[in-house]
């Protein structure tokens, strides 16, 4: 009887419509709650438009940067793992920088600094790139590593050929890197710290988390500021002829501003005379030597790479293995790399991050120059070449530019 009376409670039990449901309903919730979870996991490592790796290590030692090399097997396999980001998006250094824009005498420069900030946030909306919340996120990691400060900067110059340096740097699994232009340490200083590693993308123990903003080699703060983020701090800066710089830098401004004033009118103060107006950015930036004596201040120069824009041009590898050397870095990036396109009239990427097709910089990259007078040319030559003496001196390294 009384185990009649059991199975009859088992059957009632098992088989009624509304447990039924109520089992089916709570797999159906905890299904929802699994796949939501999943998705919030899997969103926050996917690579956004960005162009941003999540990839990378804490910044701040160089002991950390050593021990990378010893994680290069593992990080090596992670990287491979984890959903590559979008490169190659073009960007470019549209804005001039604090200090020479504060002692420039051109409107020209004030005009474009007028609405530099938010010219400079679409550029990042553009890639899908939002200002970070404060704090959101912050200590969020679900097994495919952690934002961290950079350990290593493009510092400049502008038209150097810092666009170009950074997408090749990408291509090694042990770096991962901000597509956008940060530009803490010059304008976004007092969002603090935990405002610019939200930018940083993730990264994995035995990765280098970079970033570059030309900008920050001829703001007079930076130097100071980098130190105090981490005196580790390793820096890089791709130096160009300063000549052939400044009419990169003229021409960028007037595909944007087509009524602008020649470049030969900016140049000089008095055209008679032949005085160069070293007020204008495009001639201050040059002037590398006098940047440099600042970071000089706050970094040893064992601690700075100078890299070529010519011979990032004419030989990247070559380059990049010396880029890679600085880093600690595995020489994974080799002329294997790189192809010349006729086309482009520059060396491209056989085989983008994250992509298996060949990749050149955009159309904003290798602009046309507009022919300035040979006259001109000459007389910046004979102004920039004390200057380009002192940075040779300095540095222990003829760039050739004279
Ligand atoms: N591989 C490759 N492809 C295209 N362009 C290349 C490359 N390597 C270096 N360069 C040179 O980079 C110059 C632009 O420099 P930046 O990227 O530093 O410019 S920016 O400051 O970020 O706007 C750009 O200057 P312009 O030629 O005046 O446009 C190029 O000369």
């Amino acid at each position: 009887m009384e185990y009649s009376l059991v199975c009859h409670n088992l059957y009632a039990f098992s088989f009624s419509p509304v447990k039924k449901k109520f089992i089916l309903l709570g797999i159906m919730f905890l299904l929802w709650v699994y796949m939501l979870y999943s998705c919030v996991g899997y969103c926050a490592t996917m690579p956004s438009l960005v162009v941003d790796n999540y990839r990378g290590k804490e910044t701040g030692s160089v002991s950390g940067v050593v021990k990378r090399t010893e994680n290069n097997g593992r990080a090596d396999l992670m990287s491979r793992l984890l959903p590559r980001p979008q490169p190659w998006v073009d960007i470019e250094s549209d804005y001039d920088e604090t200090s020479v824009r504060t002692s420039s005498r051109d409107l020209l420069n004030n005009e474009i600094d007028a609405d530099r900030g938010a010219e400079d946030w679409n550029e990042m909306r553009v890639e899908g790139h939002r200002a970070p919340e404060p704090g959101a996120m912050s200590s969020f990691s679900n097994g495919s590593g952690s934002k961290k400060l950079p350990q290593a900067i493009i510092i400049g110059v502008k038209k150097g050929g810092t666009r170009a340096l950074l997408e090749f740097l990408r291509v090694h699994p042990d770096i991962r890197a901000v597509g956008a232009e940060p530009h803490f340490f010059d304008r976004n200083y007092e969002n603090g710290l935990e405002w610019y590693r939200e930018l940083m993308p993730k990264t994995l123990e035995g990765q280098i988390t970079m970033e570059k903003t030309p900008s920050y080699f001829v703001t007079r703060e930076a130097p100071a500021r980098i130190s105090a983020m981490s005196r580790d701090t390793k820096l890089i800066v791709v130096v160009r002829d300063p000549v052939t710089r400044a009419i990169s830098d003229y021409t960028q401004t007037l595909s944007k501003k087509p009524d602008i004033p020649t470049f030969e009118s900016l140049t000089f103060k008095n055209r008679t005379t032949g005085l160069i107006d070293t007020s204008w950015s495009a001639i201050q930036i040059g002037i590398y030597a006098k940047h440099l004596d600042n970071w000089l201040q706050y970094f040893p120069m064992d601690q700075i790479l100078f890299v070529s824009g010519e011979r990032l041009i004419s030989d990247p590898a070559g380059e990049l293995g010396r880029v890679q050397d600085f880093l600690g870095l595995k020489r994974i990036i080799t002329d294997k790399h790189f192809y010349f396109n006729q086309t482009k009239g520059f060396p491209c990427l056989k085989k983008a991050e994250g992509s298996s097709k060949p990749h050149c910089l955009g159309k904003t990259k290798g602009r046309t120059h507009p022919n300035i007078h040979p006259e001109v040319v000459q007389r910046l030559r004979d102004f920039y070449r004390p200057f380009n003496m002192k940075f040779y001196q300095m540095t222990g390294h003829n760039f050739g530019w004279d």
